[in-house]
């Protein structure tokens, strides 16, 4: 049994359960698994997950990429937040493949964050490796912490944003990207 699976079985047993009943012998094994996968993008690396789909293009218009979930975990309750990412940017000579906007979100979505600091990391990588005039990062999500327990408001939704470059110097650009988007 590894550390973190005794881990849980401790957590279980200072829960109250026995550990022993059946449907519980695994779940030690189990929760150790999703959690490393649910916190695997701390030993992501930016520069695999684009794996070099960046090309060359001379159109200079802005590109806006919508609509991509995701599922995190706030760092105060390691309870989920889930919810969607809006990604726009304005190419430099270079644009991105358009997966690897997904994986960049899913890299900095599997840790321990905040809502605030994710959506800063994913502007900052798409900065990073396409060298753009200008990126938006729109996050939207509902927190687990929020809902099923604490204040328990299950309607309330929270949206957070970083603009960079053109989009935060030029409010056209910003506007532009905000009626792509819909919002
Ligand atoms: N800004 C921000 N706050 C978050 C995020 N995820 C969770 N939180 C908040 O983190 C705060 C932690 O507050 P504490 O008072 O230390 O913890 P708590 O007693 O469990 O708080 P309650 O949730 O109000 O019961 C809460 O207000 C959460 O709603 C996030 O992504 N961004
Ligand atoms: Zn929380």
């Amino acid at each position: 049994m590894s550390n973190l699976e005794s881990l849980y079985q401790q957590v279980l047993s200072e829960l109250g359960e026995n550990v022993e009943r059946e449907g519980l012998l695994d779940t030690p094994k189990r929760a150790a698994k999703a959690m490393q996968f649910l916190t695997s993008g701390y030993t992501t690396d930016l520069h695999e997950v684009v794996n070099n789909a960046v090309f060359t293009s001379d159109n200079d218009e802005m590109v806006v990429v919508q609509g991509i979930e995701f599922y995190s975990l706030c760092e105060h309750h390691m309870l989920p937040f889930i919810g969607r990412c809006h990604i726009g940017y304005l190419p430099n000579g270079k644009v991105l493949g358009l997966s690897k906007f997904a994986r960049i979100v899913d890299m900095f979505g599997r840790r321990l964050q905040i809502q605030e600091n994710m959506t800063k990391q994913i502007a900052e990588a798409v900065e990073e490796v396409t060298g753009c005039r200008g990126v938006g990062v729109i996050v939207e999500a509902q927190h687990m912490c929020m809902m099923m327990r604490g204040v328990q408001k299950q309607n309330s939704m929270m949206r957070t944003s970083v603009m960079k470059g053109d989009f935060r110097s030029n409010p056209a650009t910003r506007d532009e990207f905000m009626r792509l988007i819909g919002l």
